[in-house]
């Protein structure tokens, strides 16, 4: 078959013309290498949810839930995916996840990651308890799109100290995570007797951090990691903290970790950027709602007022039409680019993202989709 080399039409076929064998191509099987590759702790505790893992299991139900319309003969020759979120041009709406302690997955973790999302032009959101620091993260991304993931510090300075230093490396956005008050319960966790923060692998934020480090009789990582235990898990926290933070930084503030209409309106109220719908990939309150099943109402909430993301189970380009045609302005994916990163590190991660943003491609065209502006509810279905 005569296939021109760089049309876009032919995604598909010059990707079987290659070698597409060397690497999975679906979650599932990037879940069964890094099965392979990583001991019991480290795979149970990405792979892994709270509770009986109901809520991990309705994240990925809820897209099945809904099934495309798709729209014909509308010349799709020149669609395009690109989005603008908080005046940043964006090619794709997907985003990775804020995810901590990427060296349990691989040792060049977030670094390895971050190049992966640099070379592909999409955000990285680089977790407060990362193995790498996020001056050590930035300085491998060059220009590229990045925000920075807060864990409200029970001590509010070392909180702003941290927020000071994401803008002064050029993170270009803070997502406050509001869902991680507490630890959620993990049975494989308890069962493995694996704890990732205890091992010191979300140390590197906070040993730099001069804030932190005058907390300290002495820098050591054992003591850093007792001071970070007493400081992370924060059930006080509330609304009143989000001025704090306003306070603190001119940079968009995002919420992660919203679920109910009600609190959707509140973070509008509390002069909040934009909220992120998630249940932390079923991984804090077991039995809550699916993050997809929660968007409409939030949607409908918001009514355009601020940027509404999703993550919590996308793992298709079809999953990301659904959300987006839900009423989410752009998705984060979590485990699957660890998976990629447990598998082949840095090439792992640019592997999943170029797969997820193939097939957001080809089911962007095969739904009759020309920009994300076709991607509404007229093209959904509940099944
Ligand atoms: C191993 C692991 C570590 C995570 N660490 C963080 C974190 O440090 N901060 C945060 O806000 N969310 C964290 N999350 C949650 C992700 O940001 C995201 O909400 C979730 O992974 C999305 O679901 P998905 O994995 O189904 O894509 C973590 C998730 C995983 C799997
Ligand atoms: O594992 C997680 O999902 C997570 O977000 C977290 C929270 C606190 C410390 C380390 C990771």
């Amino acid at each position: 078959m005569a296939v021109a080399k760089d049309n876009k039409e032919t995604y598909l076929f010059t990707r079987v013309d290659k070698n597409t064998k060397s690497l999975p191509v679906s979650f599932e099987d990037w879940a069964l290498k890094a099965r392979e590759i990583l001991p019991d702790g480290p795979f149970d505790y990405i792979i892994g949810g709270s509770g009986v893992e109901e809520t991990l299991a309705a994240n990925i139900k809820a897209f099945s839930r809904w099934a495309i319309v798709p729209r014909m003969l509308r010349d799709v020759t020149h669609r395009s995916a690109h989005i603008t979120l908080f005046g940043q041009q964006l090619r794709t709406p997907v985003l990775l996840a804020p995810v901590g302690m990427q060296a349990i997955a691989h040792p060049d973790g977030e670094l390895a990651t971050a190049r992966a999302a640099a070379a592909a032009g999409i955000p990285f959101v680089v977790s407060t308890v990362s193995s790498y620091s996020l001056e050590q993260i930035a300085q491998t991304m060059g220009d590229a799109p990045r925000w920075f993931q807060l864990y409200w510090s029970n001590d509010r300075e070392v909180s702003a100290s941290m927020v000071r230093r994401a803008e002064a490396a050029g993170y270009s956005a803070i997502v406050l995570t509001v869902d991680t008050i507490m630890q959620g319960w993990k049975r494989r966790d308890l069962r493995n007797g694996y704890s990732p923060l205890r091992e010191g692998k979300g140390l590197a934020n906070y040993i730099q951090d001069p804030v932190f480090r005058s907390r300290l009789t002495e820098v050591t990582p054992e003591n850093a990691v007792e001071e970070i235990i007493r400081g992370i898990y924060h059930p006080a926290l509330s609304w009143g903290d989000i001025a704090f933070l306003r306070e603190h930084t001119s940079l968009p503030i995002l919420l992660k970790g919203i679920l109910h209409p009600e609190d959707a309106k509140l973070a509008l109220e509390h002069g909040a950027d934009g909220i992120v719908v998630s249940n932390h990939g079923g991984r804090q309150l077991d039995g809550a709602v699916s993050a997809l099943e929660a968007l409409p109402g939030i949607a409908e909430a918001v009514n355009g007022r601020l940027p509404v993301l999703l993550d919590s189970g996308v793992r298709t380009g079809s999953d990301v039409i659904k959300a987006m045609a839900l009423g989410a302005n752009a998705v984060m994916i979590g485990r699957p680019f660890m998976l990629g990163l447990a598998v082949a590190g840095e090439q792992g991660v640019a592997s999943v993202l170029d797969t997820l943003l193939g097939e957001l491609d080809v089911a962007m065209a095969l739904s009759g989709s020309n920009t994300v502006a076709d991607l509404n509810p007229s093209i959904l279905v509940r099944v």
